[in-house]
């Protein structure tokens, strides 16, 4: 039988990152002359990349930016967030242990952000655990990206796995739409960066803590897709 592929959203899933990129976002704003964003406006604004975050925090000021402008915040943004990592970003409780349990179970590991690729990358080598991945895709590696289902088909792909035969973890809508589109069965975590509550979604699963993450339960729910 083929090995499961557990795919894994990136910011407010696996890493707890709003420090940091709320440091950066804050950083770009400065430069446009607006007021800082709060932790509490990043449920929000994360989820659809830098670059939306950035569009929708100048809105949010009541400051629109326009398409050039928003271009050469994005530059300032990425080499800002770059270049202060990883920061105070660290990996929610329990994940490592987790993802040694499935990667003792012959789990495949990937991850799935809109981050963009290089800076997800470079954030999860800063953190010493790029190397647990098979595939690492960002919101630039396809021409789509979550919530079409495509890019969690294409990383299953990347990562030599198979899409009957995989589950999909994350904190915001687009992970579970992406999930719900490319028909694997989805885990929502409620700790991450969602302005409504993730049981909305409509998950397979919402699990609260990595403690309730075990081979046994991606078995669970690949065996029910199946049935
Ligand atoms: O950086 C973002 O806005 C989104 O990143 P995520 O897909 O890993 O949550
Ligand atoms: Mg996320």
């Amino acid at each position: 039988m083929t090995s499961p592929t557990v795919i894994f959203d990136l910011d407010g899933t696996l890493l707890s990152t709003s420090a940091d990129l709320m440091a950066s976002l804050n950083h770009v704003l400065a430069h446009s002359g607006v007021a800082p964003v709060h932790y509490q406006d990043m449920t929000w604004l994360v989820g659809q990349g830098a670059r939306v975050m950035i569009e929708r925090a100048h809105v949010l000021r009541g400051h629109p930016a326009g398409e050039s402008e928003l271009a050469g915040l994005m530059d300032m943004f990425i080499a800002h967030y770059g270049a202060n990592m990883p920061g105070e970003t660290v990996p929610f409780p329990g994940i490592l242990a987790a993802l040694d349990r499935l990667e003792a179970d012959g789990m495949r590991l990937a991850v799935c952000t809109n981050k963009t690729e290089s800076l997800a990358v470079k954030l999860l080598e800063g953190l010493g655990m790029a190397g647990r991945f098979a595939a690492i895709t960002g919101g630039d590696t396809f021409a789509i990206r979550k919530p079409h289902g495509d890019h969690i088909l294409r990383t299953i792909e990347m990562a030599g796995g198979s899409p009957r035969h995989a589950v999909m973890i994350g904190d915001s809508v687009n992970d579970i739409l992406a999930g719900q589109n490319a028909n694997v069965p989805t885990i929502a975590v409620p700790f991450g960066y969602s302005d409504r509550p993730v049981e909305e979604f409509n998950p397979t699963v919402v699990i609260r803590h990595f403690d309730e993450l075990d081979a046994g339960l991606i078995h669970r729910l690949i065996a029910a897709v199946d049935a």
